[in-house]
């Protein structure tokens, strides 16, 4: 699945460069979003890429300090960012629990978002009352086995967030508790969403997920993109959808 996905995003990356000039991605963490980056380092096609055009902004952190093997950034460092030939100026971690605002989460994810702002003042984005980001090409979110996407979980306030483009995330049910996350706004602004699962303990996930209608309670079920929503699933993340949507 990763590999495939990887190709996947090599040509969505070749095509928004072709139209745009520039790809902009939002990455995820995760079991599923490393593989993803992993496999993408050795993807055929990954030599059509301008990498040094890719801008790579992320979805959640763990709010952790900066070189955190638990970071988001950290593993996918590991994983992709050391392996292409990116501009390092249109790379944009979240910021480090040991950052300028030190433990203030709701401080950091201030940052963050006045970062996207400025990106979307630069490079059009936000018009027209859109929330105020760059337009992403492809966004990418790993479901959770309780249905969180980025660092929204099943019933925390961080899932109603509406006038933020990201928020800090406490008490997280997941660790670390102290997380940022770009809320649902910001994730539907993007042009594609893409949720990835892999493995059995997303099954039932999936399942909920694409039946659900209250992101509240299900925040994947809030998770669409403007032109597109891609659900990539393997065997078994897809076990227990209705027949008919197995195909
Ligand atoms: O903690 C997180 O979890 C989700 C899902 O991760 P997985 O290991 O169950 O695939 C991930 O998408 C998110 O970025 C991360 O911070």
């Amino acid at each position: 699945m990763a590999r495939a996905t990887a190709a996947g995003l090599v040509t969505a990356v070749v095509e928004a460069q072709a139209a745009r000039g520039d790809a902009r991605l939002v990455l995820t963490g995760g079991r599923n979003g490393n593989a993803l980056l992993a496999a993408l380092t050795r993807a055929p096609g990954r030599d059509g890429v301008d990498w040094s055009r890719v801008e790579l902004w992320w979805g959640d952190e763990r709010f952790l300090p900066d070189g955190d093997p638990d970071r988001n950034h950290t593993q996918a460092r590991e994983a992709f960012l050391d392996a292409v030939p990116l501009d390092p100026a249109r790379v944009h971690p979240m910021p480090a629990s040991d950052g300028p605002h030190g433990d203030d989460a709701a401080a950091a994810a201030a940052a963050y978002a006045a970062e996207l702002a400025a990106a979307a003042d630069a490079a059009g984005g936000g018009e027209g009352g859109a929330p105020r980001v760059p337009v992403f090409d492809v966004l990418l979110l790993g479901l959770g086995p309780d249905t969180h996407v980025a660092s929204l979980f099943p019933g925390h306030p961080a899932v109603r967030e509406e006038a933020r483009t990201v928020t800090g995330v406490l008490e997280a049910p997941k660790p670390p508790p102290t997380r940022i996350s770009l809320t649902l706004p910001a994730i539907r602004s993007a042009r594609e969403v893409w949720l990835l699962a892999a493995g059995e303990d997303k099954a039932e996930a999936a399942a909920g997920a694409l039946a659900a209608q209250d992101p509240f309670e299900t925040p994947a079920a809030g998770a669409r993109g403007r032109e597109r929503t891609l659900w990539i699933l393997d065997e078994a993340a897809a076990a227990r959808l209705p027949a008919a949507a197995r195909g």
